[in-house]
């Protein structure tokens, strides 16, 4: 089973809705950003990825069952006060799918189809067949500040992640490590895609050929650094830390929004990445699909703080004790002997 044109398709879904972001990230106007019921910010963009990416794979994979797990719901753009943005949202997708040709025949989508293409993200996973899993933009905070975002694509078989697509528009091509010069930042827009069994490659989004990424290859932690959420609200900072001083690593902690932190992670600009939420908090599948198959085919490791590794096949949720950990193999065993200690500690003071 290659998943070839699965990957074709995928690569194509996220390319063009990474079209349609940088787009409003663009001309964002503090309008555009409505609060969805748990607080959290969501675009019209996040909507308009949404749907394209909806329709961009049901269009390429016409044979296929189609069952996608996504973020985002149309409750709010089916309400009385919704109707102008979903006007903007359906502008903007028209205005994506009529710039590709491939699609310039096709008729406009009506505001119906846009909502049909946004609800089709309402499957549930889990772990027979065939699944989808898409976080249109998945660190909305950090494309509201202007900072990196990611578009995640990942297909679930039988519970498994086969295949995953980041497409990361802010990302430089360059490396972003400690080492890097800011000029060297100038080109940015990174397309990273992995299939199961054959590596993982990055090419720049608008199209140059692609080229295989392979993880950090550093075994001695005090030479590493460690990426970590931008959002102190999203991941124990002072945990992380702490965990990052027992290692023995010396660099200050690099923040950097969304699933951008696998990817860079998938090339070797960083060597660690920890994420330890608040407590009560619940992981989606859609916020680490992607980025997870993009790190373990470039060599690395993806395990939650007990050492596990993430299980995607339980549904909308991912089911794991207390973070998620990543690193090359060489350092692997430190790192959990690192974390555990210091959670073991953390416990003991309260
Ligand atoms: N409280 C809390 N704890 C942990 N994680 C949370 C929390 N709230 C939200 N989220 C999820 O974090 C996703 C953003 O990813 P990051 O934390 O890597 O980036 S960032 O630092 O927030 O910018 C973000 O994804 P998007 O909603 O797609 O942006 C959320 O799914
Ligand atoms: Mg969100
Ligand atoms: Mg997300
Ligand atoms: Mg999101």
């Amino acid at each position: 089973m290659t998943y070839d044109k699965e990957l074709a398709a995928a690569k194509k879904a996220a390319s063009l809705a990474a079209t349609l972001c940088q787009k409003v990230q663009k001309a964002l106007l503090q309008s555009d950003v409505h609060s969805k019921s748990d607080k959290s910010p969501v675009t019209v963009a996040d909507y308009g990825s949404q749907a394209v990416v909806s329709f961009v794979l049901e269009k390429e994979l016409p044979t296929e069952l189609f069952s996608l797990v996504a973020e985002e719901d149309t409750g709010d753009l089916r309400t009385e006060s919704g109707q102008e943005t979903l006007q903007r949202i359906t502008k903007l997708v028209n205005d994506s799918l009529g710039n590709e040709e491939v699609y310039a025949d096709t008729p406009s989508l009506s505001t119906e189809d846009v909502l049909r293409a946004i609800d089709h993200g309402k499957s549930e996973g889990g772990a027979v067949g065939r699944h989808w899993v898409l976080d249109p933009i998945d660190g909305t905070k950090g494309f509201v500040r202007g900072d990196q975002y990611a578009i995640a694509l990942a297909l679930l078989d039988e519970g498994k992640v086969v295949l995953g697509v980041l497409a990361c528009p802010n990302l430089p091509l360059a490396s972003i490590n400690q080492h890097s010069s800011e000029s060297s930042h100038d080109k940015v827009g990174c397309l990273f895609f992995a299939k199961v069994g054959e590596g993982t490659y990055m090419q720049s989004l608008d199209g140059s050929s692609p080229v295989k990424v392979h993880v950090s290859a550093i075994a001695n932690p005090e030479e590493a650094s460690f990426f970590e959420s931008f959002e102190a609200a999203h991941s124990l900072h002072d945990l992380s830390s702490s965990i990052a001083k027992k290692l023995g690593v010396k660099a200050p902690p690099v923040r950097i929004d969304s699933q951008a932190k696998y990817g860079a992670l998938s090339r070797g600009d960083g060597a660690i990445y920890l994420r330890f939420p608040h407590k009560g908090y619940r992981e989606k599948i859609w916020d680490h699909a992607a980025g997870c198959i993009v790190v373990t085919e470039a060599g690395g490791e993806v395990t939650d703080a007990a050492g596990n590794p993430l299980d995607f096949s339980k549904g909308k949720y991912l089911d794991l004790d207390t973070g998620i950990i990543v690193t090359n193999k060489k350092l692997m065993p430190s790192l959990l002997k690192a974390v555990r200690a210091s959670i073991e500690e953390k416990v003991s003071s309260l």
